[in-house]
């Protein structure tokens, strides 16, 4: 795994940009690749989603952090056309996304990633890469299985994913069932597939959830990787040492708003933040320095990666 060193170029200037942003919720971006004005999902009588205004800059990477049901996933299933909400306008690139089904807005270049269901894990390593070209349609789902339906642009596909999976070092695992990996690789592959468009910018699921720390520095090279190559980079993640490590800003959300955003050590530090974190898991163990975040996740389940 290389030093962070390798990753100074694209790092330097996405932080060196948002020196200059405000440490406040909403505040603008300089060059904001999304922007989020006034959404609101409900679930009957519980608001999920009331984020007044975001931006989101371009070429950083973002961490969308905050305490269980605090809305993270509600709000990257509207952003990416999984969801629609109940009132709000967003625009990725200045175009706007309302009402723009998810494998549309993948082809806009937004892309996210889901955790394996269980119907993909009994697809090959290589199946799910040619999903993934379908800009998440399931219209593509049947000609992506039979190869007898390709067209050149099918072939170009399968090219495109034997490239992803040998950088992502999956392309020993080709021809086996998804769902036979470990949870790192499976890891892997939900980040390969995502890349399958050649999106501009890859929002990622809670990225280590059940991961073996052998393959955490892995994972961590990988997304860093898709900065240095110009995408932006959103996630929702629990493991606050990953946040750390990765994160040019932070995002938090709380009951469904935006309640701070910032550099990492400042949001983290901020005690607005560790109320949220606190109200929601009063059972949760202070760090000896007094702090809310400790490295354990609290949401997510044990680490089931033996690789
Ligand atoms: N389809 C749904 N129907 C009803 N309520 C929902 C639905 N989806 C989410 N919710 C509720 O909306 C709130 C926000 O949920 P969401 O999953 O977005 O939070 P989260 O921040 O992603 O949480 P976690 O960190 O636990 O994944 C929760 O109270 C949740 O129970």
């Amino acid at each position: 795994m290389p030093a962070d060193t390798t990753y100074g170029s694209r790092k330097e200037a996405a932080v060196a940009a948002l020196a200059g942003a405000e440490n406040r919720p909403g505040s603008p971006k300089p060059d904001a690749i999304v922007v989020v004005d006034g959404i609101t999902r409900r679930f009957g009588g519980l608001t999920a989603v009331n984020v007044e205004h975001v931006e989101i800059q371009r070429g950083a990477i973002t961490a969308l952090i905050g305490p269980n049901g605090a809305g993270k996933t509600t709000f990257f299933n509207l952003l990416t056309g999984f969801d629609q909400p109940n009132e709000g306008e967003w625009s990725f690139n200045g175009t706007s996304l309302k009402g723009v089904p998810p494998h549309k807005v993948a082809r806009m270049g937004m892309v996210r990633t889901f955790q394996l269901t269980k119907a993909l894990s009994k697809l090959t390593v290589i199946e799910n890469m040619r999903l993934g070209a379908t800009g998440q349609k399931g219209e593509s789902f049947f000609r992506a299985l039979f190869p007898f339906l390709w067209s050149a642009q099918e072939k170009k596909n399968t090219e495109r994913a034997d490239e992803l999976l040998a950088r992502f070092k999956l392309d020993a695992k080709r021809e086996d069932f998804a769902g036979e990996m470990s949870g790192g690789q499976r890891k892997l592959l939900e980040m390969a597939r995502a890349l399958m468009v050649g999106p501009e910018m890859v929002m990622l699921d809670e990225p280590m959830a059940g991961v073996n720390p052998a393959l955490t520095q892995s994972l961590l090279g990988h997304i860093k990787d898709l900065r240095e190559q110009g995408m932006t980079v959103l996630f929702v993640e629990h493991d606050m040492d990953m946040v750390r490590d990765i994160s040019d800003w932070v995002i938090v959300m709380g009951q469904g708003q935006v309640i701070a955003e910032g550099p990492p050590d400042t949001v983290m530090s901020d005690p607005a933040v560790i109320d949220a974190y606190l109200g929601a898991h009063h059972d949760q163990a202070l760090t000896d320095s007094g702090e809310a975040f400790t490295s354990e996740a609290p949401a997510s389940g044990g680490t089931e990666d033996q690789a």
